[in-house]
This record gives structure tokens, sequence and C-alpha cells, in this order.
């Protein structure tokens, strides 16, 4: 605070030369004025201070009379606290840089300034105290010296020594004393005037993490040190906690994952080498944002195979939005994509409408069939791909977007590229991660698992229990399977809904898979032929194998029939027809005594 703040104009003030002029009238207007110090000017400049003291007056051994007193002014600019409060006046002259009288300032009013400063502070001590008394960590505080002034509660409860046995004494006493084991870095911060932490060991064994640093005022006055003292074994037993449950956390993670896959991999099926293969670099692919592109003929399990992905990546909590581009006409899938604005078409929603890719963030977008795309489209997904942005049909500002995309087709994209019906920069977009699914019929290993898969799954929709027949099962697995395992879930529920038998047998079978096998059977005979033997014969021909059992006369004679019959009627089911039998009978015994039909 300045001078200036608590200046005020004297209620009474004279010239030096009324001191001589009229001595009685200004004691006796001090009197009046109960005034006993007014001040003294000379040409308007401060002169000191006239004092009038009566005899009985209680002055306290000052002297009595009336005089000028030599009191010094001070400048009205000057801080409070930079004022040397004279002890025998009660007022100080005020004046201006210019010399001239300004005011008086009486002490009283400093003096109850300095009292509420004092309070204010000694509050802020207290405060300070106990701010520093209940730090958990240790403080301990020096002077400028480096002897101890202070120490705190947490200081002494992690040193184990009392208050009494630090305050006064020489930090480097302390080492001495062995109250420390290494150099104080308390001291070293001193002497060094800057900030120093380090290790400290006490002879407790618990190390402590030790911050000096030195107080040093604005004029680069060196009042001391504060250190502060955390100990390190609590750290590090909370840091080894905290490791241990990060362990424990990693772990319940890769187990939930690990579980989640096996749970996905129970609905897929993959017993071939090669689908294993596909599901090994799914599953590797899930873990990065990579574009995948997913090849393999309609029905072989793309869609399954990109559920996998999104089920096993950390987009797992995001939507899985599949689109078929191939199912609807161009604008139409345009708007479904991207969405269009309000009033963007006749016919248009009212607010307009978010496009799947919108819809899909956060997740994954599956675009099936994406070879069906129109080349207008395939600019679009690629601008989505390459920037993440695209914009609404109808709409000029782009919307930014966060989603996997997945693609898949059946189709030769290289093949569409050179008629021009697929774009090329498109095509190394999505050409990223290529996952090849092969054709059923090239992982015969499958078929028999995906049976059991289906026959389960519709014995549960259905409420049944039927079982195929192994041969059913052999049959199968050497079918062609051109609509692949849709092809197989859509045979096996097919059957459990039609046949009312619980035992599913070969003759059960549509005759399209039976007529499959024997194709299949002249296929293999017919190579076999055409390797043995130049000759060929134009007529439809029956062919021995080695029956799969052993025969006695009866199963001989029976062969020789058959044999007989299929000669003389050309086919399996006028065969039967003349032996008044089935035609999966018939089939069933050529198999049982290795019976082929050639052409
Ligand atoms: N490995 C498998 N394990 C279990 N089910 C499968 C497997 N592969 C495919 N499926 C099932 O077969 C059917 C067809 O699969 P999906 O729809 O994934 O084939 P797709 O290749 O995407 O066909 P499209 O190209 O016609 O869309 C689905 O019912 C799917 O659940």
């Amino acid at each position: 605070m300045r001078l200036s703040e608590l200046v005020c104009t004297p209620v009474y003030q004279i010239d030096i030369n009324q001191v001589q002029d009229e001595p009685e009238k200004i004691i006796s207007d001090m009197q009046t004025l109960s005034l006993f110090e007014i001040p003294v000017l000379s040409q308007g400049r401060w002169a000191g201070i006239f004092r009038f003291l009566s005899k009985d007056s209680d002055t306290n051994g000052e002297k009595h009379g009336a005089y000028v007193m030599n009191a010094p002014s001070f400048y009205e600019d000057m801080e409070l606290k930079d004022i040397p409060i004279p002890r025998n006046c009660t007022i100080l002259g005020v004046v201006n840089r210019q010399e001239e009288f300004t005011g008086i300032v009486h002490i009283a009013d400093i003096q109850t300034i300095f009292i509420k400063e004092y309070e204010t502070t000694r509050e802020r001590i207290r405060f300070l105290d106990a701010i520093i008394d209940n730090t958990y960590d240790g403080i301990l505080i020096v002077d400028s010296l480096g002897y101890v002034t202070r120490v705190n509660q947490g200081f002494c409860r992690l040193t184990g020594v009392k208050e009494e046995d630090f305050v006064g004494v020489h930090v480097t006493d302390l080492v001495q004393k062995g109250t420390f084991k290494f150099p104080s870095v308390t001291w070293s911060a001193l002497q060094k005037r800057r900030d120093i932490t380090g290790i400290q060991k006490y002879p407790t064994g618990h190390e402590h993490l030790v911050s000096a640093v030195p107080i040093i005022d604005n004029q680069g006055k060196l009042h001391g040190a504060v250190a502060s003292v955390r100990d390190m074994t609590e750290l590090s037993r909370l840091r080894q906690e905290l490791e241990a449950v990060q362990d424990l956390s990693q772990h319940y993670k890769s187990e939930l994952t690990d579980l989640r896959k096996r749970v996905l991999f129970d609905q897929i099926i993959a017993v071939s080498g090669q689908m294993q293969k596909v599901m090994d670099l799914a599953g590797r692919v899930a873990n990065f944002d990579s574009t995948v592109l997913i090849l393999g003929e309609s029905g072989v399990g793309k869609e399954v195979i990109a559920n996998f992905i999104h089920k096993s990546s950390s987009r797992v909590q995001g939507p899985f939005v599949k689109i078929n581009c191939g199912a609807l006409p161009e604008e139409l899938l345009e708007s479904e994509l991207f969405g269009y604005e309000a009033g963007a078409f006749t016919g248009a929603k009212k607010g307009g409408k978010i496009g799947l890719f919108q819809a899909a963030e956060g997740g994954v977008i599956f675009l099936d069939e994406i070879g069906e795309m129109s080349p207008a489209l395939q600019v679009k997904v690629l601008r989505v791909l390459q920037e993440q942005e695209f914009t609404r049909v109808g709409g000029i500002s782009p919307i930014q977007v966060n989603c996997r995309v997945i693609a898949a087709t059946h189709r030769d994209l290289k093949e569409q590229i050179k008629k021009g019906q697929f774009r090329e920069d498109l095509f190394y977009r999505l050409y990223v991660v290529p996952i090849h699914i092969p054709p059923l019929r090239e992982r015969q290993e499958d078929i028999p698992a995906l049976l059991q898969y289906f026959l389960n799954k519709y014995n549960q929709k259905y409420g049944t229990q039927k079982t195929l027949q192994p041969e059913v099962i052999q049959i199968l697995k050497n079918y062609s399977w051109h609509g692949n395992v849709r092809q197989l879930s859509n045979l096996v529920e097919r059957m459990i809904v039609t046949i009312p038998d619980s035992y599913i047998q070969q003759m059960h079978l549509p005759e399209d898979y039976i007529q499959d096998i024997s194709a299949a059977d002249h296929s293999v005979h017919s190579e076999r032929q055409a390797t043995n033997t130049a000759a060929s014969n134009p007529e439809p021909t029956i062919s021995e194998r080695e029956p799969k059992e052993n025969m006695n006369a009866f199963g001989a004679m029976e062969r020789d029939l058959l044999i007989r019959t299929l000669t003389q009627h050309g086919s399996v089911r006028k065969a039967g027809q003349a032996l008044g039998v089935s035609h999966t009978t018939i089939i069933k015994k050529m198999r049982k005594y290795g019976i082929e039909r050639n052409r």
C-alpha cells in the first residue's frame, strides 16, 4: 500500500512565521481542537511539526511546552512498508516529488493497517502450517545456512526420528549422526541454488525420493530450502500392485478375445486345411483396420467370414452393416449407401436419410457383390476409402465417416477391369488383404462336418432328432455343390422337413444328387478307361471294380443278375423297374459289388 492512500488534509496547519508571531494563538487553537501536533510549512513546503504539550498532560517523560520538531517528510508514492515509523510523533508529513506539501498521514492509521496485515499474515501462516503438517509426504525446511527450521509429521513418520532431533540441527550433521545415509539432497540444493531430486536411504532400510528446492526471492537472495520426501517403498508397492492388476486385466482381456473367437469358431465349420488357412488369415486381419476383399463363389461363406472379422476386431461394439450391391438399381443403391438430403428427389423422405456408410460409423460396412456396382458409384466408394468422407445425394458438404470396409464378390474383378467394368484404382484400394474362400467341392473334408452342423441346427429348429446314414454322407461328400454351403444347408433343411423317417438314407436323397454321383462315378471311370485302353465303346456298358466285401455264392448270383439287367436295360431306373426294386437299391447294390456304368 502506498502512502498516498492514507494521506489527508490537516485540520490545522501553520506557516513557520506564525510560530514567532503568534505562538499563544496557535496554542489556544490547538487546545480548542484537541491537537498536540500540527504541520509547519515554509512557503508551501514541509518544515516540520509544531508540538504543544501541557505540563499536566500524560507525556511519558516527553518534553513539555511548545516547539517545532525537525521531523522528516515522505513522498506520497512510497510503500507503507518502506517508511521508518518515528516513535515520538503522531503524524507524518507527505510531499510530492516536487517537494510540495500534499497532506499528513496519522501514524495510528498506519498502525491499524499493519495490525490488520499482521493478522492476515498470521492466519495465512496458521493455514500453511496446517497444510505442511497434514501433507502425507514428508517436508523438511532449512534456513539459508542449512539448519533445520521445520519438519512435518510426515517426515518424522517416514524417518522414524522425532521432530526435536531435527530442528536446529545442521543437515550435514544429520548425515554424520547417521540419520541420513547419503549426502543430504537438501544441502546440495542449497549450495548449488537449484532444484535437486535424489534417492535418500535411511537406517530403517526405507528408500525415499527427495526433491529439494532452494527458496530464492526476487532479488536473488537465498532464504533456505524446502525438501519434500516420498516413500519409494510404498510407491514401488503400489506400482507392483498396479502392474499385477494390469497383467490380470490383460489376461482376462485376451481370455475374453479367445473365448469370443472360440464361440465364433464353433459356428464356422473349418475342418479342411484350406478353410483353416482362411480362418487364420481372417483372424489376423481382424486386428488391423485394413480393407478386406473376400473372393469366392456364391454361398461359400463370404458373409460368414466378414462377420467373423467384425466380431474378432476392436470394432465389435460398433455396427455390422451389410448391403448387397447387386440387389438394387443404381440410384437406389446410391441413396442407400450415402443417404440423401431433404427434398433431394421426388419421393425422398421429408428430413432426408442417413446412408449405410454413416449407419456403420465406428463399425464395419460389408459391401457384398461389389463387382455388380456401377462405375459412377465405384468413384464414390473410392472417395470414402481414400478420404474417409462422402457427400449425400443432393448434398454439398462432405460428411466424415469412420468405418471399416469389407467387400466381397464372386466375380473375377481383374477380368472385369479388362472389360472396363471395374475401376482399377478401386480394385487396388480393395485388394489390400484378399481372402479367397475355395468352393465347397474343393474342400470335401468340410462336408461331413457341415452336414452334421446343419443337421443339429435344423433338428433344434424343428424339434426333430434325425440322423444321416453314413452312406448318405459319403454320397454328399462326392457331390459337386455348385451352390456351395448355402445349397448344402438348404438340402439338410429340406430333408429334415420332408422325410418322415428319423434315419435319412440314400433312397431319400433327391434324384439330382444320386444322378450326380452316377455322373461322378462315370467320370472317374472314363478317365481310367481313357488311360488304360484306347478302345472306345459307343454303347453304355457295365464294368466291375473290386467288390466292397467278400462275396458268397448268393452275392455272386446277385451281382451277375445286376450286370445283366443293367446291360440289357441301359439305365439304373429301368433296371430297377425290371427287377421290381427302387433305383436307389440298384445304386446301393452297384456300389456294393463295384459295378460301374460306362458310356
Ligand atoms: N464355414 C461355414 N460354417 C458354417 N456355416 C457356413 C459356413 N460357410 C457358409 N455357411 C452358411 O452358408 C450360408 C451361405 O453363406 P454366406 O451367405 O456367408 O455365403 P456368401 O459367400 O456370402 O454368399 P453370397 O455370395 O451369395 O452372398 C449361410 O447360411 C452361412 O451361415
